[in-house]
């Protein structure tokens, strides 16, 4: 059975940042992840996780000006240095909060079929996976369906997976988000058998409402066996809306115990 960390980005939202790491222990989950830890000094945070007695399973490297759209750096031209010295400082962030696993985003809006621009992209996820190796961390590459992130340069879980291949890199894996996954490839328990051994982090929702695993066009239970008998023994992010309230809706965590153990 997996092991479900809180995604402090969508869930808690009723509550104040830093207050949400206490919600998340209350609740019973024992690992947190987010999108950006920068707002807050890394002091701080490690604080709130060694108070509630939580791991810091992943966060995203900086991902350029996100209000205004920009969703990674990794393939935009023109903007190096802004991205190394994003991953220093996502590096900075790891070691204090001991986080294995970093998002690393691609970004948005360049031709995905300019050979020019897919080389630049390889040459510095290279460049970041050699600063992580350094500092024994895992960079992760998550496609994102074009519904929510139109134009983005890793829109299906197939060209994440050319794209792992080419970059070959120990420590560059795939972020499997079934929600993505489910509306960009589809098919998902096979595509799940079939890219197993690129996984390097997993997340969750219902599809396509992107709201609690137990309803949707997935069956959570049925799914998440068959994560299992890929033998992922990861964190599986909680990254969903709650449709009516976190607490409220985390009823489907019972249900789904209830049910593996009724099978
Ligand atoms: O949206 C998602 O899915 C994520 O995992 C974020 O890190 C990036 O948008
Ligand atoms: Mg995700």
């Amino acid at each position: 059975m997996p092991k479900f960390a809180a995604n402090l980005s969508m869930m808690f939202t009723e509550l104040d940042f830093l207050d949400r790491f206490a919600a998340a222990a209350e609740a019973g989950f024992k690992a947190v992840e987010y999108l950006f830890p920068y707002e807050w000094p890394a002091e701080q945070l490690r604080a709130r996780l060694d108070e509630h007695g939580l791991t810091q399973a992943l966060f995203n490297v900086y991902a350029g000006d996100w209000d205004a759209g920009e969703r990674g750096l990794a393939a935009l031209p023109g903007r190096d240095d802004e991205f190394r010295a994003s991953i220093t400082q996502a590096l900075e962030y790891a070691e204090a909060l001991d986080c294995p696993k970093l998002h690393l985003m691609s970004g948005r809006g360049v031709d995905v079929n300019d050979s020019d621009i897919r080389a630049h992209y390889v040459e510095n996820v290279r460049w970041a996976a050699e600063q992580a190796a350094a500092a024994g961390r895992l960079l992760v590459l998550e496609p994102l369906n074009a519904y929510d992130n139109p134009g983005y340069y890793v829109p299906s879980v197939a060209r994440a997976v050319e794209l792992i291949d080419e970059i070959d890199r120990d420590n560059v894996r795939l972020q499997f988000d079934f929600y993505h996954a489910q509306l960009t490839d589809g098919d998902i328990t096979n595509l799940l058998a079939r890219v197993a051994d690129r996984i390097g982090h997993v997340q969750l929702a219902s599809v396509p409402a992107r709201n609690e695993p137990d309803r949707g066009e997935l069956c959570y239970p049925f799914v998440l066996e068959a994560l299992d008998r890929t033998g992922y023994d990861g964190w599986v992010g909680c990254e969903y809306r709650p449709a009516a309230g976190t607490t409220e809706g985390l009823g489907w965590l019972d249900a789904y115990e209830n049910w593996q153990g009724e099978r």
